[in-house]
């Protein structure tokens, strides 16, 4: 098995670290320095862009000529921009389709001298921006864009960043705004309409672009790692999920900071309602995918009941997201999605809760990961449900990149346990090599003889009745040997049983070194009896070999320094005869140790090979027979 365990986590952590720069650097650059008063100077404008986020006037169902901000006679109600801004519904319309007129006073002081932009985000369907004079005699055209369309469904979408130049004016001056809409997203334009320095601005757009596509690029970089490992292992569904989800979150984002339409304009008309009913199954999904991952990390606390519920309910919420005609999908499927994304976090509190109390590892970090996922989400409930609730500081921004965050912790964890889980799977292999080595061993001792090295009574007879198995069945010859020290109770006697120790290593050292072919092998039979077995050898051959082995007994050096100690040993031979197997094991060894007895009794160092007679017994194997 080949696995390969990848270094991403090091390498998502320094992404992280750019996500989270990102992430401080969005919310310093425009949020938190939001002008209250609208004040605009080219000083204000020189350390931060002007959020207009306060009150606005605000005339709903008509588009009133830009000089009406200075008629008395018209009644103005007024509206918290941009918290509520969508969320005015016309009586005449309950889907949230008219037109209306916005006006908001600015106090331009000083001329700017450099070019300035009036940056706007989401303004959806048509509309016109002017500047106007405190007393409503001077104009000034300032934009205008998208189209009115008597077809809801025709929704245009203007670009996420939109600018035009403000010119170099003085004092006060009205920003009047006409607007018809037609909006899928209920709440959707919850974002300030900024004013900033050109320059700036352009500079500006680079970084965030640069941090986008690092954020995206992360997501996408992360989705390849989790791929690949769960290609590695087929059976870690939880990082197939993570990559699906960092794919999910990559395309939100995408679509979410404006690329899909900038790169590809005519999507904007074309797939309007796809993309938003894409954008939905990008909170659907997503929800079960979190259960998921927890389920993975915390599997000891983990309800695994409720993970089906969830799967069962995401995959319904999906379908109905395609399903629900597109008049319906605001009021019905993105409450219904919040709702669920509710639900399922309640559970994932439920889990992280029992984590934490359990001390198990990454608990506490997700815990408070969790909890930034918990204020976004609540805090994007808030904006689109409460109306009047205007916190909008944190609103979006923070949820994409608690998810970002949550993403890439969750991956490290998971990485850390693939990990963790391979070098265990590797210390398993190991130990069980070391046992099977161990196993080995042990067996391997129990059939050697510890005092010579050969093998003892028990391998001795496991391995000649194997080749005697395969003799007969390969009707082959087989020839055994027999070997016997001479006189061996006078050596013990004489010089002691030590020495008699020696005497026999000694003998097993001469008998293993005769040349001896692969298959032949010599074991102890007993006391001071060894037996070689000849395979494949008849009993000439085997008579040869028994004589060789004699003679270098007979001639061999034994006996330390002064000790001269003569060693010889008896040989009783016996083998089988071509085509005639049916003499039984047992039988042979008989043989040949009647054969070792007339060895002994015709004088000693000496060979004597018996063949069986030609009245054959009945075939029996060895172990029948013993
Ligand atoms: N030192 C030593 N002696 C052993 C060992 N196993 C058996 N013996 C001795 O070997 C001797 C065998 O003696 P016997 O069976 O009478 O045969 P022998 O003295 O060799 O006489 P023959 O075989 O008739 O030539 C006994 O004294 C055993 O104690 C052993 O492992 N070490």
């Amino acid at each position: 098995m080949v696995i390969t365990v990848t270094n991403f986590p090091s390498m998502s952590f320094i992404l992280s670290k750019h996500v989270l720069l990102f992430w401080i650097l969005s919310l310093l650059s425009s949020r938190l320095w939001a002008a209250m008063e609208f004040q605009v100077s080219q000083q204000l404008l020189d350390h931060h862009p002007v959020v207009l986020n306060g009150t606005w006037l605000f005339h709903w169902n008509a588009l009133l000529p830009p000089d009406s901000v200075a008629d008395p006679a018209i009644q103005w109600q007024t509206v918290t921009v941009p918290g509520i801004w969508n969320d005015v519904v016309s009586d005449k319309d309950p889907m949230n389709h008219g037109v209306a007129t916005y006006a908001t006073q600015l106090n331009f002081e000083g001329a700017l001298t450099e070019p300035v932009v009036v940056r706007l985000i989401r303004i959806s369907e048509a509309f016109h921006f002017y500047l106007v004079s405190e007393d409503g005699q001077n104009i000034i055209d300032l934009f205008e864009g998208g189209e009115v369309s008597a077809d809801p469904r025709h929704n245009v979408i203007a670009p996420d960043y939109l600018s035009f130049a403000l010119p170099p004016v003085q004092g006060r001056y009205w920003l009047v705004l006409q607007v018809s809409k037609f909006n899928f997203y209920k709440g959707g334009l919850r974002t300030a309409v900024t004013i900033d320095l050109r320059q700036r601005y352009n500079r500006n757009r680079i970084l965030v672009v640069l941090l986008h596509g690092i954020a995206i690029g992360a997501l996408l970089y992360m989705a390849l790692n989790h791929l690949q490992i769960y290609l590695n292992r087929r059976q870690n569904t939880s990082s197939l999920l993570i990559a699906v989800a960092c794919l999910f979150v990559a395309f939100r984002c995408f679509v979410g900071f404006g690329y899909l339409e900038q790169m590809f304009p005519w999507v904007r008309n074309a797939i309007a309602i796809w993309r938003f009913r894409l954008e939905l199954t990008t909170i659907a999904i997503p929800a079960s995918i979190w259960l998921h991952f927890y389920l993975y990390l915390f599997r000891q606390v983990y309800p695994q009941r409720l993970l089906r519920y969830s799967w069962m309910g995401s995959i319904v919420l999906t379908l109905s997201i395609f399903l629900t005609p597109a008049d319906w999908l605001a009021y019905l499927i993105l409450p219904a999605e919040e709702v669920w994304l509710v639900l399922n976090m309640l559970v994932i509190l439920y889990v992280l809760v029992r984590a934490t109390t359990q001390r198990l590892t990454g608990a506490r970090l997700s815990l408070a990961i969790f909890f930034l996922l918990v204020v976004g989400a609540v805090n994007d409930l808030l904006l689109s449900l409460a109306p009047g609730y205007g916190f909008y500081v944190m609103e979006y921004i923070l949820l994409v990149y608690a998810v970002l965050l949550f993403l890439l912790v969750h991956s490290q964890l998971l990485a850390r346990q693939f990990a963790n889980s391979v070098s265990n799977e590797i210390r398993l292999l190991d130990d069980n090599r070391k046992l099977v080595r161990q196993r080995e061993q042990a067996e391997l001792a129990a059939i050697i003889d510890h005092l010579t090295g050969v093998l003892n009574r028990k391998g001795l007879e496991q391995r000649l009745e194997r080749a005697w198995n395969r003799c007969i069945d390969d009707h082959e010859v087989i020839s055994v040997l027999l070997i016997d020290a001479d006189h061996f109770k006078k050596l013990n006697d004489q010089y002691g049983h030590l020495i008699g120790d020696q005497a026999l290593m000694h003998l097993a050292k001469v008998i293993s070194m005769t040349k001896l072919r692969i298959h032949d092998f010599i074991g102890r039979w007993g006391g001071e009896e060894f037996m070689v077995v000849v395979p494949g050898a008849d009993i000439h051959i085997a008579a040869g070999i028994a004589e060789t082995i004699r003679a270098s007994i007979e001639h061999s050096e034994f006996g330390e320094s002064d000790l001269d100690i003569r060693l010889t040993v008896s040989i009783g031979v016996a083998g089988t005869r071509p085509g005639m197997h049916k003499t039984s094991l047992k039988q042979l060894i008989q043989l040949a140790d009647e054969a070792l007895y007339a060895a002994k009794s015709g004088g000693r160092n000496r060979v004597e090979a018996y063949l069986p007679t030609t009245t054959e017994p009945p075939l029996e194997s060895f172990e029948q027979s013993s």
